[in-house]
């Protein structure tokens, strides 16, 4: 659906040149919800701006649905366009119209006539969420309610392609999840293939199926979410991953593991999708005569199912506890003992 190649923007100002987006890759699947994360500075907003060429690259292509974006003339780019739509964080509506006319205002840029208008209008309101609503203006509304808007106005022309560039950021956590929420059923409805750009890892866990990390310009991970979450590789992804899942070895020290519980075994269970529902602690102490305790985990959930880990302090047999991690093994969940206990 999308396909980018060595795609490259170098800023030139008075004093230096600033490479914000660096010879990236990157292939996005139609129908899918994929977030490009990372920290102020590492390019995202050039990088989404690049895809509607709100900026022109320096170097490399974009092709979306089969037309190359980075090759069009001024008048192609303009139809091109209808077919990406794009939110913004700070919504970017016009102040002085309706909500109704807010929306409006694309279908009347496209030539669409005023009946048509009309009914399209009142379907994207509905779609949204804001009926009721058609007559306020937008500072008579909630930003929750302002971001419905920048939704319906992105839609409008009914485009292939919807381009977030942090559009929960200036949300409160409730308002974010409700237009998260929105997001998907969006994307379920229509199929359409969105492009979240954020800084926030929770955005990526609730409605992405796959993330590119992004730093200095670059893609330096990327792939489906819940393996970026099972085993980030970069240090960058990784401190990504703990502002969701918290480090559970800092949170609860494995030197007070080792204080509190001198016999027995302490396991470290990784849940990964499906098996997270399965009621395997409950399994374990019927099965084998083990004494279980939980000591601490989280557990999260993400488009693709469940992922987490839990410290689990077992008291029994060596035997025992042998066969239970061999029993567990079995199953999709990932032991390890924790080392130095006794
Ligand atoms: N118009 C511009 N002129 C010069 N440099 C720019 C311009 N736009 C962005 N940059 C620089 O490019 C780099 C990437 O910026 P960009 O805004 O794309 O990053 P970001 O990841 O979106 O961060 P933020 O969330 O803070 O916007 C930064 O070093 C920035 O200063």
């Amino acid at each position: 659906m999308i396909s980018i190649k060595d795609l490259s923007k170098v800023f030139h100002t008075k004093d230096q040149d600033v490479t914000a987006v660096d010879h990236l890759d990157l292939n996005i699947e139609a129908g899918e919800i994929y977030g490009v994360i990372g920290y102020s500075g590492a390019g995202k907003s050039t990088f989404i701006r690049l895809l509607n060429r709100l900026e022109n690259p320096t170097g490399g292509s974009i092709t979306i649905d089969g037309q190359e974006i980075t090759s069009l003339s001024k008048n192609k780019l303009r139809l091109a366009r209808q077919e990406i739509g794009m939110i913004f964080q700070h919504f970017n509506l016009l102040w002085s119209r309706t909500v109704r006319d807010n929306i409006a205002f694309p279908l009347e840029i496209a030539g669409v006539p005023k009946e048509k208008r009309q009914a399209r209008v009142m379907e994207l309101i509905e779609l949204v969420g804001l009926k009721g609503r058609e007559n306020a203006y937008p500072s008579q509304l909630s930003g929750g309610q302002k971001q419905r808007v920048g939704i319906a106005r992105a839609l409008a022309n009914n485009p292939k392609v919807l381009l977030c560039d942090e559009a929960t950021s200036a949300l409160d956590p409730e308002t974010t999840d409700s237009i998260l929420d929105l997001l998907v059923d969006i994307n379920e409805k229509l199929g359409l293939t969105i492009i979240m750009i954020t800084h926030e890892m929770h955005v990526i866990r609730k409605i992405c199926h796959r993330v590119a990390v992004m730093e200095n310009g670059k893609v330096v991970e990327e792939g489906e979410v819940l393996n970026v979450f099972l085993h980030p590789e970069q240090a960058v992804t990784k401190k990504f991953v703990d502002q969701v899942m918290g480090d559970p070895d800092q949170e609860y020290s494995l030197a007070l593991i080792h204080e509190r519980y001198r016999s027995g075994k302490v396991l470290r269970l990784h849940f990964v999708g499906e098996s997270t529902n399965q009621a395997l602690i409950s399994e374990l102490s019927r099965k084998f005569k083990l004494d279980l305790n939980i000591l601490h985990g989280k557990i999260t959930q993400t488009q693709k199912g469940a992922y987490g880990t839990l410290f689990v302090h077992v008291e029994g047999d060596h035997d025992e506890i042998e066969k239970a991690k061999t029993y567990i093994k079995q199953t999709s969940v990932e032991v390890e003992v924790i080392p130095n206990v006794q």
